[in-house]
């Protein structure tokens, strides 16, 4: 049977980019797109259908912000393959993004300027939501419901005779003085995102200690600052193509500005070409574009610790518990939830 590939939130930006690259780099894997929408699911699977005709590409309805959907959409993927090669872990949000305009300007004539640009350190904040599960939002999409996602086709990813891959799409704008083991889903701050990322690093780092020994390998890679949809979010996309001459001449400062999702899906696709077994747990794998337009690769130790891998893994199961338990209950008992 051919590779089975997973992608979550395959229907644009860096998710699309990354389906379009792995079927030109092999074109008999089987494809599922994992999407909220199953219209712009479907829209996605044409267009990579124009220019892959042969490709087997299925859709997969998944809310990874919803407990019920997620679960519903392991057991379909469970009953669908009988293997998972590739899990791609790449939805994400950042909901009602500000940009701190007087920190972008005070950055600008400080030595730290190109790491600003690189991470965006304390120039951006969010205003989180709750969701219907009760969870803080961008906690829930972009780290819980992966880690429910991963642990419920945990029997189709642990297989004796071959190694899988689970690949995080995290970000440099991931922080450790953004992250609180005393609040883990960000209630408190106004970095949800920043929170969610580097809770995502942790996380990889403890998958690869509980599951390696059952060839189960995960890692997390940064694509850059890329125009999709979410950081049409932050500027309007007119305002980003008006200054598109000055973000080139940033990329010949740093080359994290990868600004295409085909650049920022590099990492992706670099990783689907390595052993598993070969990878750095503590790396973060970032995609990268030189001034002169080339794409590479580069792993870059990442600011986290076992300890801390170890806790919030715990407070993940944990909670896990909880909330399959409410969801549970829910289902027994419609009428008294409401
Ligand atoms: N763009 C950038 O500069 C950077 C992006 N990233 C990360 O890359 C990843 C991809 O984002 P990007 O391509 O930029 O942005 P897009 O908004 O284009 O893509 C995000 C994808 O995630 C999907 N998604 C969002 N919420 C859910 C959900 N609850 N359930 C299922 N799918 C969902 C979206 O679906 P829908 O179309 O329905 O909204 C969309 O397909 C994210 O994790 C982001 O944090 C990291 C660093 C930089
Ligand atoms: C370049 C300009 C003249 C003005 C743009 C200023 C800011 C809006 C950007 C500067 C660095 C950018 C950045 C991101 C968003 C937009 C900026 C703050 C990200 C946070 C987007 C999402 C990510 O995950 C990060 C890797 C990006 C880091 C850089």
């Amino acid at each position: 049977m051919n590779k089975v590939v997973l992608v979550t939130g395959a229907n644009s930006g860096i998710g699309l980019a990354l389906c379009e690259r792995l079927l030109s780099q092999d074109s008999q894997i089987q494809l599922c797109l994992a999407c909220r929408n199953m219209q712009r699911a479907a829209a996605a699977r044409s267009a990579l259908l124009v220019s892959h005709s042969d490709a087997q590409i299925a859709l997969l309805h998944l809310d990874v912000g919803s407990i019920r959907s997620i679960l519903k959409a392991a057991t379909e993927v469970k009953q669908r393959y009988n293997r998972l090669d590739y899990l791609y872990l790449n939805a994400g949000i950042m909901p009602n993004p500000q940009v701190d305009f007087k920190a972008l300007f005070k950055g600008l004539f400080s030595s730290n300027v190109i790491h600003m640009f690189a991470t965006a350190e304390g120039l951006l904040t969010q205003q989180d939501n709750v969701n219907a599960d009760g969870l803080q939002e961008v906690f829930a999409t972009n780290l819980f419901g992966h880690f429910v996602l991963v642990r419920e086709l945990e029997p189709l990813l642990c297989q004796p005779d071959r190694a899988s891959q689970l690949i995080w799409t995290s970000s440099s704008n991931a922080r450790r003085s953004a992250f609180s083991l005393e609040d883990i889903q960000h209630l408190k701050g106004a970095e949800p995102y920043s929170s969610s990322k580097y809770a995502s690093d942790l996380l990889s780092l403890a998958l690869n200690r509980r599951y390696n020994s059952q060839g189960v390998f995960s890692s997390v890679i940064c694509p850059g600052l890329v125009m999709t949809n979410l950081t049409y979010g932050i500027l309007p996309s007119f305002f980003w193509t008006l200054i598109m001459p000055v973000m080139w001449l940033i990329r010949v400062f740093t080359n994290t500005f990868t600004l295409t999702p085909y650049n920022g899906a590099e990492a992706l696709n670099w990783l689907f070409l390595q052993k598993a077994e070969s990878l750095d747990p503590h790396a973060k794998y970032h995609s990268l574009t030189s001034g002169f337009g080339s794409n590479y690769t580069q792993p870059r130790k990442m600011d986290i610790d076992e300890d801390m891998s170890e806790a919030l893994y715990e407070q993940l199961l944990q909670l896990e518990r909880k909330v399959r338990k409410k969801t549970e209950e829910e289902e027994e008992d419609p009428l008294a939830h409401g």
